[in-house]
């Protein structure tokens, strides 16, 4: 049985704060849009068509919006959401959207160094040191908690890709392009949670998933994402099934660091149950979501690298691609002859 969008018997009354859901809608669906699953024919726009391109400050406000929207969503298994803080004792959303808004000058000189550098080790380095200087910014108003160094990697990768793309695939190629590049001034000798993950679990990690060109976000959420869209469920069930996807697949080094194999184990199978019964959207699925909540909490579970790569999906679906605007444009076109 398919639930109302509002909440359940489980849930705690729903505060919404700021732009977050629960009612916020897909702003790139508005108006348009090709239907979910449509080919991606690739290339530049042809000429004449819309290629207006989105402007620095509206890519950042774009990638602050995608952080709110992933913060707001719930319930959660083990993040921080609308009912509190998960599995994490020092984070909570209103620390996560005071983080969010510390990026937006970040996301926005990225935005402006991909306009006017070329793409190489130069465009690369400068966006080490922004990203750096974003996670000072984030470390200060979140009096030193990682509310969003992941996400802060995966959307600053992004938000320099997008100017050079036509839709969101051609972007995460850029995107890894980039992730590729060494960055000479990568400060050495600090030893991180997923590079410990890293070398001792065999995985890929953040850095990996930028170098594969996103493949969680262009191959697993998105689609994921529209599929369920168009399946007629509610936005806030659309993202949870899409984030559940992602974390039924993904090697997430957040969950190696604090619950090793095992854990990673345990929140794989856990999403992809829910996803079983039914996802988010149905009254079992919801059931087991709640369930899993649970789990993750008591375990201190925390799938923190799916959390990102959803806000990366959401993004990627809210910019105006020229490539989208040129394909809605010919279909158009077609149905008028
Ligand atoms: C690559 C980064 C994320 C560091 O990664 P590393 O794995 O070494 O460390 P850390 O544990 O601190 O962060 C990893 C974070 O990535 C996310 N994550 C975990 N697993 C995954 C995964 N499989 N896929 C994607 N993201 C993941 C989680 O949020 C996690 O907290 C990044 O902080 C970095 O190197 N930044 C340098 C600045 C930079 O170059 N920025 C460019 C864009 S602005
Ligand atoms: N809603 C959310 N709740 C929790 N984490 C999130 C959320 N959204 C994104 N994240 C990501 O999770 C990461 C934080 O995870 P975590 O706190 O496990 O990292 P850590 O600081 O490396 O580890 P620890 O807290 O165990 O010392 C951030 O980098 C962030 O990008």
């Amino acid at each position: 049985m398919t639930r109302p969008p509002s909440s359940g018997p489980g849930d705690p009354p729903m505060t919404v704060i700021g732009d977050g859901p629960p009612a916020e809608a897909p702003t790139s669906n508005i108006g348009g849009r090709p239907p979910a699953g449509t080919p991606n024919i690739g290339g530049r726009p042809p000429a004449g068509a819309s290629t207006s391109k989105p402007s620095a400050a509206s890519l950042a406000g774009m990638a602050v919006r995608a952080l709110r929207q992933e913060a707001h969503l719930s319930p959660k298994p083990g993040l921080a959401d609308r009912r509190g803080r998960g599995a994490h004792d020092d984070m909570d959303l209103p620390l996560l959207l005071a983080s969010a808004e510390a990026l937006r000058p970040t996301f926005r000189s990225v935005a402006e160094a991909a306009e006017r550098t070329s793409a190489g080790v130069g465009l690369r380095e400068e966006l080490g040191r922004l990203g750096r200087v974003g996670e000072v910014a984030m470390l200060r108003i979140t009096r030193g908690v990682n509310t969003h160094r992941g996400a802060l990697w995966v959307l600053g990768l992004l938000v320099a890709a997008v100017g050079r793309a036509a839709d969101e695939r051609e972007a995460a190629r850029h995107a890894a392009g980039l992730a590729a590049l060494p960055d000479r001034r990568l400060p050495s000798g600090v030893v991180s949670h997923g590079e410990r993950a890293r070398r001792r679990y065999g995985v890929h990690g953040a850095r990996g998933e930028a170098e594969a060109a996103f493949p969680h976000v262009i191959e697993v959420a998105l689609p994921r994402l529209r599929r369920s869209r168009t399946a007629g469920l509610t936005e806030e069930a659309s993202r949870l099934d899409a984030l559940l996807e992602v974390m039924s697949l993904l090697d997430d080094t957040c969950v190696l660091h604090r619950g090793g194999l095992e854990g990673l184990r345990v929140v794989r199978l856990g999403a992809e149950r829910v996803l079983a019964e039914g996802g988010a959207g149905t009254d079992s699925g919801h059931a087991a979501l709640i369930e899993l909540d649970g789990r993750l909490t008591a375990r201190r579970l925390s799938p923190g690298g799916s959390a990102d790569l959803l806000a990366a999906a959401l993004f990627l679906d809210m910019v105006p691609w020229p490539g989208h605007v040129a394909r809605a444009e010919r279909e158009v076109l077609a149905c008028r002859r």
